[in-house]
């Protein structure tokens, strides 16, 4: 090779050839880019291969299952059949199976994996203690949370069976004394209940566990609340991913998970990360037939919404037990001391309290000392109180999963029970900013706004769809508000409304404002700051609440989006352009809302549609109000819509001629004569709205509102009838005993608008394994303490 300053030559021997250094370069970097492109291409084949792999495992895991599934499970015609009807009658006491338990324990004596989804209550922990008292030796239960474990301990304490736990706080002796039963021949203990933590931590007790095995002495592994085990699940623990190993470890002993809470994806998960080859899924119906659904308005005014909290307590529910939710620890406590000035006899429960105090309030309550208790949601696994009348959401849960979980603890002795919604916009936000970092926070959160949105649907049809289980709307029963009153379904344009939103936020952000719902609210209804108001905004002729349920609908829908900011104490919720408004602001999009109309007879289909020309805006009003505000709602105003559309081209978001199909949308008149007319009659229709929530005999009619969000599920209908649109009032929704539990007709022409009639919890789990202790300054003084 011979170099020369500035360039050198290089001898290419192979081809013969003459280069500079600089050419072999250049070369040289050719041919690393072409093999980085190679490398790309291939890592890209490479995940299309590992999706394919991905897939195919899935599609073996569901034959596999299939396959198993095939086999009749509730046969009782096994070797083992007359030993489980033995014990089921002469140990726990019971005469027959519920809904897939045979089915399952079959299965577990067969020494097969199960997977096993039930409801909340519905009896999964005889799935496995039957088979550990069937089968010699000692089956493990992998239990989440101590108090869980211990409810279950104290239930088979009563009924004689001999079963331990093993958590962070058992003693040195408890420990050596339940380790040396695994591995003596002749060990007594038929259930061992421990947490993930501890199989992920002590070596100690993994080997005893396998010692246990090598003598044939474990025999059964039940994994409790087995979608904690994905990430896809709500409830993620990273403990769970431990119980991988298992399997490996203990390959022909049968695994048991069991859930009230696991969608297909979710399931599919599970088994992979157990290494489970092929399982049996059995799926439990999610309908719980003797439950009534029903969401209610809550009164902004706090008073009032207490009063109807009493008045349930003391007439519908009186004499009768159950639980009360709210979101965070201060709420729980301020009503509770609320409810006690009022003379009832109610506890508090969360994860704040220290143990002892959390137990006794529990016992109270079990015991009837407690008429309710009103707790955050460390109240829920493993309260299993048969006789559960009432569940009542103070505020809204933070998903379906959460609502059905929660609302499940009614009812479990398969009598009629009631869950309750208290529903309001701005609950939405107090629980947005707490899960808004979750990954799917928020639109576990906007399920259940559209739950509570919803005044059409049967609720029972909403829940089982979420649960990937259709629902016939006929066999609700009559168990929920939307079906107890059937009304017919009608869609309203909103899309005006969502575009007079647009320029609220628009103006504000000029004014270098940002907008709360509250705020937003404010300035649509004239109220608040003078320059966050908007001219060509026409001020609602619709009550408040009505207002807020077209923002929780943009909201849900995707055309209004909350926007996080941090300040040192707290995290607040703005609200900005969701990432629909292109097309809200496009001139062919329309924005529905589903509301209900005029009622119709109990039977009667709910999904056809009443026709007219008009389109109308959702209202709601005192039947005086009527005529006047119902102009109001259906006059179309050029002027109004020309006037907002250079509003909106002036803030020069995404401005696009939206008022061209202005004539089919009701816009209001904008001018101060109707406004005034109109916001007196709704303040007047909101008075005597509230006047008749006092009277409990009031059976006149109610109004109410509902969401699109299912729109495309039900079909698209433009038209609506005006005439059946009347702006009824919304009342006696509190205190209507006779009518919730035995109106099934519903008075003549009732259609109505309804409107609907911090410290979190949320880490409570952690909290209840390692307690804080504190007790709260309220209670000191009670008994509890
Ligand atoms: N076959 C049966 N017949 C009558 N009652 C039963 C039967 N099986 C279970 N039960 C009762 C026992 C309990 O009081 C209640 C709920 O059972 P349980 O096993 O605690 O439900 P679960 O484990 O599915 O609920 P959770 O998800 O809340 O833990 O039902």
């Amino acid at each position: 090779m011979n170099t020369s300053e500035g360039s050198s030559l290089v001898l290419c021997s192979t081809r013969n050839c003459m280069m500079t250094e600089e050419e072999e370069l250049r070369m040289a970097e050719y041919e690393l880019s072409e093999v980085e492109a190679q490398l790309l291409s291939l890592e890209d084949k490479k995940q299309l291969i590992l999706e394919r792999i991905e897939k195919l495992k899935d599609n073996i895991l569901l034959k596999k299952n299939q396959l198993l599934a095939s086999r009749n499970w509730a046969n009782t015609d096994f070797p083992w059949s007359r030993k489980v009807k033995e014990i089921l009658k002469s140990i726990f006491k019971l005469d027959g199976f519920r809904q897939l338990q045979l089915e399952t324990i079959n299965a577990t004596l067969s020494n097969e994996d199960v997977i096993l989804i039930m409801p909340t209550g519905g009896g999964k922990s005889l799935c496995y203690q039957l088979p550990a008292l069937v089968k010699p030796g000692m089956s493990i239960v992998v239990s989440p949370l101590v108090s869980l474990m211990e409810d279950q301990l104290m239930a088979l304490k009563a009924l004689n069976v001999n079963a331990k736990m093993l958590s962070a706080t058992s003693t040195k002796e408890e420990v050596n004394e339940i380790q040396n039963d695994m591995v003596n021949k002749n060990g007594r203990l038929k259930l061992l209940y421990v947490t993930p933590e501890k199989l992920a931590k002590s070596k100690r007790f993994m080997t005893k566990l396998q010692k246990m095995y090598g003598l044939g002495r474990l025999s059964l592994i039940a994994i409790d609340e087995v979608h904690c085990c994905s990430q896809w699940g709500h409830d993620f623990r990273p403990d769970y991913k431990f119980l991988g190993v298992l399997k490996a470890m203990f390959p022909d002993v049968p695994m048991l998970g069991l859930t009230a809470t696991s969608t297909s994806k979710i399931t599919i998960d599970v088994q992979k990360m157990l290494s489970i080859q092929g399982c049996l899924v059995f799926r439990a119906s999610f309908n719980r037939p003797n439950l009534y659904y029903e969401v209610r308005i809550k009164s902004s005014n706090q008073e009032e919404c207490l009063q109807e909290l009493v008045n349930l307590l003391k007439t519908r529910y009186k004499g009768q037990s159950g639980i009360i939710y709210t979101t965070s620890i201060k709420d729980c406590e301020q009503l509770m001391v609320d409810l006690r000035n009022k003379d009832l006899r109610i506890g508090c429960y969360h994860a704040n309290l220290d143990p002892e105090l959390r137990s006794k309030v529990h016992n109270k309550w079990l015991t009837g000392e407690y008429q309710a208790v009103v707790a955050t949601i460390a109240f829920g696994l493993g309260i299993d109180k048969p006789d559960v009348r009432f569940v009542i959401h103070h505020s809204l849960s933070k998903s379906m999963e959460n609502f059905y979980q929660e609302s499940g603890r009614a009812g479990r002795d398969n009598k009629k029970a009631e869950c309750i919604v208290l529903y309001r916009l701005a609950d939405v936000f107090k629980l947005s900013t707490m899960v808004f970092t979750q990954q799917t926070g928020l639109q576990n959160l906007y399920n259940i706004v559209a739950y509570c949105l919803d005044q059409v649907r049967c609720r029972r049809t909403i829940i089982a769809s979420y649960f990937d289980e259709a629902w016939d709307s006929q066999n609700c029963n009559a168990m929920c508000d939307n079906c107890r009153r059937p009304r017919e379904k009608k869609e309203v344009n909103v899309t005006q409304y969502c575009r007079s939103m647009y320029q609220l936020i628009s103006n504000a952000a000029g004014n270098d404002v940002k907008l709360t719902a509250q705020k937003l609210i404010d300035a649509w209804y004239g109220k608040g700051a003078g320059n966050l108001r908007v001219k060509s905004v026409p001020i609602p002729t619709f009550p408040r609440e009505t207002g807020e349920s077209v923002i929780a609908h943009l909201l849900v829908e995707g055309y209004l989006q909350e926007d996080f900011h941090f300040t040192p104490y707290s995290t607040i919720s703005y609200l900005k352009r969701g990432p629909k408004a292109a097309a809200a602001l496009s001139d062919e999009h329309r924005i529905v809302m589903n509301i209900s109309g005029k009622a119709v007879p109990p039977g009667n289909s709910l999904s056809h549609n009443v026709s007219s020309d008009k389109k109308e805006s959702p209202s709601h009003g005192t039947e005086k109000t009527n005529d006047a505000s119902r102009k109001n709602l259906s006059d179309s105003s050029n002027k109004t819509n020309s006037s907002s559309r250079k509003s909106l081209s002036h803030n020069s978001e995404q401005t696009k001629d939206f008022s061209k199909k202005s004539s089919s949308h009701s816009l209001e008149k904008s001018n101060d004569s109707s406004r005034k007319s109109s916001s007196h009659n709704s303040e007047k229709a909101t008075d005597d709205c509230r006047k008749s929530t006092k009277t409990p005999d009031d059976n006149k009619s109610k109004s109410s509102t509902t969401s699109s969000h299912h729109k495309k599920k039900e079909g698209k209908n433009d038209s609506i009838s005006k005439s059946s649109f009347d702006n009824k009032i919304y009342n006696k929704i509190q205190n209507s005993v006779s009518d919730t539990h035995n109106n099934d007709t519903v008075s003549k022409d009732e259609s109505t608008v309804v409107f609907l009639s911090s410290d979190s919890d949320d880490d409570f789990r952690s909290k209840m394994q390692v307690p804080q202790k504190r007790k709260a300054a309220v209670l000191d003084s009670d008994s509890d303490g």
